[in-house]
């Protein structure tokens, strides 16, 4: 195995989101006739990677096979790097892919097209005029046969990978999973699982929300294909897991289960098409924002689907985002008529939303948002465009937005079914007993104030407890739709500023306004930054504690959120502490 690891956080996309770092992880495996290379990693380390598969021996250097399991471009220059360090003699090395990662493969060999990698130019040809490279396109269920030993390939196309192959090696159990099962953390002291789900579950199921619950329809028959024995699963990024197969294998039936069933009652979907993966970043963080509310996501790359299934998919879904990159000053195909297909379904009752990446002049987003306005439907946040590779505070932006969009979803539901109620002749909203009973909890109110990068975010907290003494420490549950949940992942920061009672009615105000996505959330709020960790502390407030997240726990539709007191400070050591009176447990 040939593994980096980056502790830092390079590229933005919501699946960094945890900060953990992540690993580039590639493999080799040999029989007793031929060698395979597996997977390849990022192009920032095509040097070392090519240094690293020498390191390995003769046998792996010039292996006589390659397979890529997932072809992106920025992967070219790695895979380049491993073509061109072969020994002069060597024979052609056949790389194997599937038919999608081929043609991205014979446009980066292209001259002049603009996925020309001349890395791989150079290299695929040597200077000789020699091919040094040929592509094999596999199909679903080959073998190929090294010597004693055989890999197995298994076509696992996604709407955002639509290249996806799964390899298994039949002798030693070993799965070649790419994209599934991995993680972004770069913090495990080896290669390996040591610690399973207690370590590192976390990290799998956030990878997990970022990136395959919004395909979840289409991962769960993948992942029947995965049955049977295996000992190891060996993904493109974080530990190769060994300890915690069957356990890690269920919980992915199961998040798939719950995502599907999600999108089963309600679902919001996001159809995008995306040339060079600007438009389908903002896609994937849309879908984020909108899957944590435990509304069910299905992402849908228009580019790859027939109109009639953009029309299926529109007829299951309770609202809809339409994003696409400007090409020449307009849309792409696909993206026009799946506007048409919207149109033509006219249900204008479902929100929506428009959103895409450009580069100078940018029709394309106002266009679609032109389109879907003189039609009648009305959007449940502003377009949202982005210049090229969007940052982590279109991110951000793109993942409120999804819930703002959800949000809209839900509110139509309840509006629905209070109706239904009231046509019924129920009551539309009687408190049980139980929400009654529940309700008489309390809680110290509380302006919870986090930091990500460069973003600020605030919201109000009362389900707040503490939880240990020694290392003193509390809980705060987070709703999973809120904005913060994802400032609040393991290692985190956050101070809990503890309001005064008599003194809690403006910071309430601030913090209960609605507020559009990336807007400043302290409002006309008296704020310092605290020196240590970067958040807001609330002046008006009674006393400011300053968190780190250890720990989450999924509770229903909150997450119970651990962290350690590493300092407190006392603002006001007169005042008593505020306290929130329920009436219900079903509401705050
Ligand atoms: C062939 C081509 C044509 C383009 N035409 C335009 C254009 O007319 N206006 C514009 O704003 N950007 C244009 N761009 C820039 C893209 O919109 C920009 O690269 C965007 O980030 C692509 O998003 P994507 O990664 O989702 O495909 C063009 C790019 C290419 C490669």
């Amino acid at each position: 195995m040939v593994s980096f690891a980056t502790r830092a956080r390079r590229t933005f996309e919501v699946e960094y989101g945890a900060r953990r770092g992540t690993t580039e992880n590639a493999y080799a495996t040999r029989g007793e006739k031929d060698a395979c290379l597996i997977d390849c990693v990022d192009g920032r380390h095509a040097e070392g990677y090519a240094r690293e598969i020498e390191g390995l021996g003769a046998w792996a250097r010039d292996a006589a096979y390659h397979a890529v399991l997932h072809v992106s471009p920025r992967r070219l220059d790695a895979l380049a790097a491993a073509i061109a360090n072969r020994s002069e003699g060597a024979a052609c090395v056949e790389v194997l892919c599937s038919n999608p990662g081929a043609q991205l493969i014979q446009q980066a060999l292209k001259p002049n097209s603009p996925l020309t990698n001349e890395a791989l130019c150079a290299a695929w040809k040597g200077t000789d005029g020699k091919l040094r490279a040929r592509l094999r396109v596999v199909r679903n269920g080959e073998r190929l046969d090294l010597g004693g030993r055989t890999l197995r390939f298994t076509l696992a196309p996604t709407p955002r990978w639509p290249d996806l192959i799964f390899a298994r090696d039949e002798k030693s159990q070993t799965l070649f999973t790419s994209k599934f099962f991995s993680a972004h953390v770069g913090t495990m002291e080896g290669y390996g699982d040591e610690g399973g789900l207690e370590t590192f579950g976390e990290d799998w199921r956030f990878y997990f929300d970022c990136l395959l619950a919004p395909m979840a329809r289409q991962v769960s028959p993948l992942l029947e294909k995965l049955t049977g024995v295996a000992k190891t699963i060996c993904p493109a990024h974080g530990p190769v897991v060994a300890s915690s197969v069957t356990e890690l294998y269920r919980e992915y039936v199961e998040w798939c289960k719950m995502q599907t069933s999600a999108g089963d009652n309600l679902s919001v979907a996001v159809i995008y098409a995306s040339a060079y993966g600007n438009t389908g970043a903002m896609a994937q963080a849309i879908a984020r924002g909108v899957a944590k509310t435990g509304v069910g996501a299905e992402m849908f790359n228009c580019e790859l689907a027939s109109p009639i299934e953009v029309e299926e998919v529109l007829k299951r879904s309770a609202g809809f985002a339409l994003g696409a990159p400007t090409l020449g000053g307009t849309l792409p195909t696909p993206v026009q008529t799946a506007l048409g297909a919207i149109v033509k379904e006219g249900d204008l009752e479902k929100p929506c939303g428009s959103f895409g990446s450009f580069g100078w002049s940018g029709e394309a987003v106002a266009m679609i948002d032109k389109r879907l306005t003189d039609a009648g439907f009305k959007s449940a946040f502003e377009p949202l465009r982005c210049k090229f590779k969007p940052t982590a505070e279109t991110l951000q932006l793109c993942e409120e937005s999804g819930t703002d969009l959800a949000q809209a979803v839900r509110k139509i539901e309840r509006r629905k079914q209070v109706l239904e109620r009231k046509s019924v002749g129920q009551a539309a909203d009687g408190v049980s007993d139980t929400a009654a009973a529940v309700g008489r909890i309390v809680g110290s109110l509380c302006a919870v104030t986090t930091k990500n990068e460069d973003t600020q975010s605030a919201m109000l907290a009362s389900w707040v407890s503490q939880a240990s003494f020694n290392p003193p420490a509390l809980t705060v549950a987070v709703a999973k739709e809120r904005a913060v949940e994802s400032f609040l992942m393991t290692g985190g920061k956050f101070n809990l500023n503890v309001l005064k009672s008599g003194g809690e009615k403006d910071v309430m105000k601030a913090l209960l306004k609605p507020f559009a996505p990336g807007e400043n959330r302290f409002g006309a709020l008296d704020v310092d930054i605290s020196e240590t960790n970067g958040c807001a502390v609330v002046k008006q407030a009674l006393a400011c504690v300053e968190c780190t997240v250890t720990k989450r726990m999924e509770a229903g539709d909150h997450w119970v959120v651990l962290a350690e007191v590493e300092r407190g400070t006392l603002l006001d050591a007169e005042g008593v502490t505020s306290i929130h009176h329920r009436k219900t447990g079903s509401s705050y």
